[in-house]
């Protein structure tokens, strides 16, 4: 008799209220099969991933494990000791603890011998040499998620590993080890589901390919029967293309001098500053905002300012979409509207902005129907949605209610499908076009050559500026190659 799955759905639904999440979801995974689980922002992705890991109920339907039906939901822990192991873009460890605290958090912890042996084969096994003593928040993201990973291993035999963007923040360097681990893992019978909106590392790892549209299971097929356009094409059927158009730019907006040199940005012009992952383009865009402790001076518009916080920069037209957009940006517990409309109540009226004289309704519903928000009402709260439509209301917020002087963006089609990165692309573009001056930091050349006019590279005291040209996305790669090869001799 053949072997059972080691993950098999059948007939998963799930409802929240009356969205339903997933439908009937049925397929299964064969020992040592990764799986690259694909669908755009709303899809059941996450879902798919909470019920397997025990965080929500299905509403019907069950899996099983390697043949053990799961009817019921299982607690974290009990799903953790059926040997699933889930792995977030960013890892649930506690900063300040050590990482043999963190290997051994809320779990039943052996004697102290016996602890740092188990922790040292856990971590060996993931390829981590760490020192246990250290604390997490001295590890590079990268690590951090090796320490999740060992973590998972310590609850005995792992048998399901779910992955959920795994790479988002990741260098090249540190996804190619993640990539030779998941395939070393997959290589010992382990099942591997790998949700990422990056085709590329789809296609790099995965043997078998499962696509979800509106919580349904619309394709499943081998890997090696797509190609990236198929498989962009399988996501977003109507796909438009990424061109646009550039304007001619007007007077120059914001003058910043950094170490190296001076970055520029006209009205009407998007430009990009390029670096490493969590590289100084982020700190530079953040000072511009006042949302970083060191106040920046700069020309604004002809004046110089330093603002020492977001509410004054804001007050100025400077606005700022961070990097992480949870923890930073969104109110989970306020709706959808209000996560949007919020920073004009307060100031909107005193400024004449086109808000106050229409409502807040009105502006919802506009920037909803232009990034195409999906998900519940815009009385739900704003948790309710998919990971990359909260993202959206976060654009949504300093795009449509009133009419940037700067816009600052920080990764901002980062865990967005194909599709939404269009709408994000053009919302963006039609910014600049009505007059603002657009800043994109980013450490991904791809998400910099979709949108920018050009570009400057950053990295330590080095500023290099990078035209647009039909080689724009490999000018930036070379570029920042060329500054780093030094400080690495
Ligand atoms: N707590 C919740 N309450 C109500 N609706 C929810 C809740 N969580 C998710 N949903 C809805 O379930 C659907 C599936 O969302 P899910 O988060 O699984 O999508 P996803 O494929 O992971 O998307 P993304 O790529 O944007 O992260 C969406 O319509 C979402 O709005």
């Amino acid at each position: 008799m053949a072997a059972p799955h080691r993950l098999e759905y059948t007939g998963v639904t799930v409802d929240f209220g009356a969205t339903r999440a997933l439908e009937d979801i049925t397929f299964a995974i064969a020992p040592g099969e990764i799986v690259g689980l694909l669908g755009h922002n709303g899809a059941g992705k996450s879902t798919l991933f909470n019920v397997t890991t025990g965080v929500i109920g299905a509403t019907s339907g069950a899996f099983s494990i390697d043949g053990a039906r799961i009817e019921k939901r299982l607690t974290p822990r009990e799903a953790a000791q059926h040997g699933v192991t889930v792995i977030h873009q960013e890892p649930a460890l506690a900063p300040n603890m050590s990482v043999l605290e963190n290997l051994f958090l809320a779990r039943p912890a052996p004697r102290a011998a016996e602890r740092r042996a188990q922790a040292r084969a856990a971590l060996e096994a993931v390829g981590a040499d760490l020192p246990l003593e250290i604390p997490v928040e001295a590890l590079g993201l990268g690590e951090r998620q090796l320490v999740d990973i060992a973590r998972g291993m310590l609850s005995g035999e792992m048998k399901v590993l779910l992955l959920d963007e795994p790479t988002a923040a990741l260098g090249r360097a540190e996804t190619d080890a993640l990539h030779e681990l998941i395939r070393g893992f997959a290589a010992r019978g382990i099942a591997v589901v790998y949700v990422s909106h990056r085709l590329p590392d789809i296609m790099e790892v995965c043997s078998r390919i499962v696509v979800l549209r509106g919580g349904r299971v619309v394709v499943d097929g081998p890997a090696t029967d797509f190609t990236p356009a198929k498989l962009a094409d399988a996501l977003v059927p109507d796909l438009r293309s990424l061109d646009f158009t550039h304007v001619e730019p007007g007077p120059e907006v914001v003058s910043v001098d950094v170490p190296g040199g001076t970055v520029r940005a006209r009205a009407g012009e998007v430009v990009g500053l390029f670096g490493m992952a969590g590289g100084e383009q982020f700190e530079i865009a953040a000072r511009l905002a006042g949302a970083s402790g060191a106040a920046q001076p700069y020309t604004l518009g002809g004046t110089a300012v330093r603002f020492p916080s977001p509410a004054h920069a804001i007050r100025r037209g400077v606005f700022f979409v961070p990097p992480d957009r949870d923890t930073e940006g969104l109110i989970a517990s306020e709706t959808a509207r209000d996560n949007v409309m919020l920073p004009s109540y307060s100031t909107g009226g005193a400024r004449g902005w086109w808000v106050s004289a229409r409502s807040g309704a009105d502006v919802y519903e506009r920037a909803r129907a232009a990034l195409d928000i999906r998900g519940p009402s815009a009385d739900a709260e704003v948790s309710q949605f998919s990971g990359g439509n909260r993202q959206k209301h976060l654009l949504a917020r300093w795009l449509y209610p009133a009419q940037p002087a700067l816009l600052i963006l920080a990764q901002p089609t980062q865990g967005v499908d194909v599709g939404a990165k269009l709408d994000i692309v053009e919302a963006t573009r039609d910014a600049a076009a009505r007059g603002a001056a657009v800043l994109v930091a980013s450490s991904e050349s791809d998400e910099i050559a979709s949108m920018c006019d050009r570009a400057y590279t950053v990295l330590g005291d080095r500023l290099v500026p990078v035209p647009r040209s039909s080689t724009f996305n490999e000018d930036l790669l070379t570029s920042l190659l060329a500054i780093a090869e030094p400080t690495r001799a």
